[in-house]
């Protein structure tokens, strides 16, 4: 007999099927899925708006679809045009489009400007059970509040354009159980890098993960939403948290949010999401909350890291071939030597943001370290809210004040450092401390290095120089 227990990503799929692939088990045709929210940004709408105006169909759903400007834009005078001539044609190119086809779109300057998946969460767009849909591969983020969200290439931008449905095929399912309590100190970047470093770059290929345990149920949104981020550097489809009270207080009275008899209807049936008790997952992997230590990567994907107590790893220890040689190619790279303790390694340069990093808890966290501190001697440090929205609360906190009397940058709204399509980059050579998600070759700059950390060691290593925890300051 078929189980009729299902998980959580198992009852949003089913909720969303407009119509069924023919076929059963591996053969089964692809399923025509609803999509409840597309997100829209700069770099990857351009070609699907061209196919819109060729085909000459219409938006489908301008309704469900919002557009804000991240990646390409500058962080510092705004009110200026864009230099670099590529940047500006990609966001002068969004805003005739979205004027086009009837999109709404926040604008740089704009309050709810910012990095996609800060912005639709911040507005109460992002909600359980939804589909979610972006051409971006962190649209994973959205899965913190028990949604069904997946990056998606630009010709499935433009299927979800014109038809507001996407053809998919049925995934497996992950349980990541994230047990016990996790200590001081230690954060939910920290988890996540564990976990993917346990998994590997690759082992959640064809999963959607599911994040669970006590150590998750404790987190706040901020910390789920980074969690789920990083879901797409373990190769998942997408990552996934039930929702629970903590969701919905952290929903509750957003623009975009259910009111009054609709807040209850929608609880009620958010409530029914979980996976049901009994219902089995395709894998299973656990990780024990008790024993994690803040995490850095010393390597070139986010797979390749160690806890910040290590030491930087001997590729000649490692015994499987493959990953021996892209670790011997890492630490090349990287311009590190084996056995070096990690704690010893100096950056040039700390950067917090991102649609990892880039919320007003992580900003919190850093304000806390560098307060009545002082950014280490010749290392830049930039702070980089992910939203215009985060900016505002971080200043009204005060937070701003103490970014800039520690000596840090303290910037507008974008993706920034994230990634080189900004004016905010490294230079050959340059290595930084980074609240991001990615530390491939030339992520943040040609020829950059890139250590991934959480908010607390971005904030830790900017004071003392070298990789470090906010323990390891007096
Ligand atoms: C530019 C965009 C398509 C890309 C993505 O898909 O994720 C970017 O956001 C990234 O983080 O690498
Ligand atoms: S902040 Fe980084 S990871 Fe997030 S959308 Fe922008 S470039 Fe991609």
């Amino acid at each position: 007999m078929v189980s009729t227990k299902r998980t959580l990503a198992e009852k949003v799929w089913d909720e969303h099927v407009v119509v069924r692939g023919e076929g059963e088990g591996s053969s089964r045709n692809p399923d025509l899925i609803y999509i409840d929210l597309h997100l829209v940004h700069e770099v990857t709408s351009p070609q699907a708006f061209d196919g819109l105006r060729l085909a000459g169909r219409p938006l489908r759903r301008p309704d469900l679809t919002i557009a804000t400007e991240d990646h390409n834009v500058p962080t510092v005078d705004i009110d200026k045009p864009i230099a670099d001539p590529v940047s500006r044609t990609q966001v002068e190119t969004l805003r005739r489009n979205c004027e086009e086809f009837g999109v709404r779109l926040h604008p740089m300057g704009d309050l709810d400007q910012g990095i996609v998946h800060v912005v639709g969460p911040q507005l109460g767009l992002t909600q359980p059970g939804m589909t979610v849909v972006c051409g971006d591969s962190h649209t994973s983020t959205h899965g913190a509040f028990g949604a069904l969200a997946m990056g998606i290439g630009t010709s499935e931008v433009e299927h979800v354009m014109a038809t507001q449905t996407l053809s998919l095929r049925p995934f497996k399912t992950m349980a990541i159980n994230v047990d016990g309590e996790l200590q001081p100190g230690v954060t939910s970047k920290d988890v996540v890098l564990a976990v993917i470093a346990k998994i590997g770059t690759g082992g959640g290929q064809g999963y959607v993960l599911e994040y669970r345990g006590s150590a998750i149920r404790q987190m706040s949104m901020e910390a789920r939403m980074t969690v789920c981020n990083m879901s797409i550097e373990a190769g998942a489809r997408a990552g996934m948290i039930a929702p629970d009270e903590i969701t919905y207080e952290f929903i509750k009275g957003r623009p975009h949010a259910p009111q009054g008899a609709d807040w209850d209807a929608a609880v009620e049936a958010w409530d029914q999401l979980k996976t049901d008790e009994g219902a089995t997952f395709d894998q299973e992997v656990y990780i024990d909350a008790n024993t994690l230590t803040p995490f850095v990567t010393w390597g070139t994907n986010p797979g390749q890291g160690a806890p910040l107590g290590d030491s930087v790893p001997d590729p000649t220890q490692m015994v499987d071939e493959s990953e021996r040689l892209a670790a011997e190619k890492a630490l090349t790279y990287m311009g590190l030597t084996a056995g070096t303790p990690l704690r010893e390694i100096a950056v040039d340069t700390v950067f917090v943001g991102s649609c990892t990093n880039g919320r007003i808890e992580d900003l919190r966290a850093v304000a806390d370290v560098l307060k009545g501190r002082k950014v280490a001697e010749g290392v830049r440090m930039l702070v980089v809210p992910g939203s215009m929205r985060v900016r505002a609360q971080a200043e009204e906190e005060g937070l701003g004040e103490i970014f800039t009397a520690a000596g840090a940058e303290w910037r507008q709204a974008g993706c920034s450092m994230c990634l080189g399509m900004n004016p905010d980059q490294l230079s050959p050579g340059e290595r930084s401390a980074s609240t991001s998600n990615r530390n491939f070759e030339g992520r943040q700059g040609k020829g950059g290095r890139t250590h991934l950390v959480s908010p607390l060691v971005a904030a830790a290593t900017a004071v003392r120089g070298t990789l470090s925890a906010p323990a390891d300051l007096d």
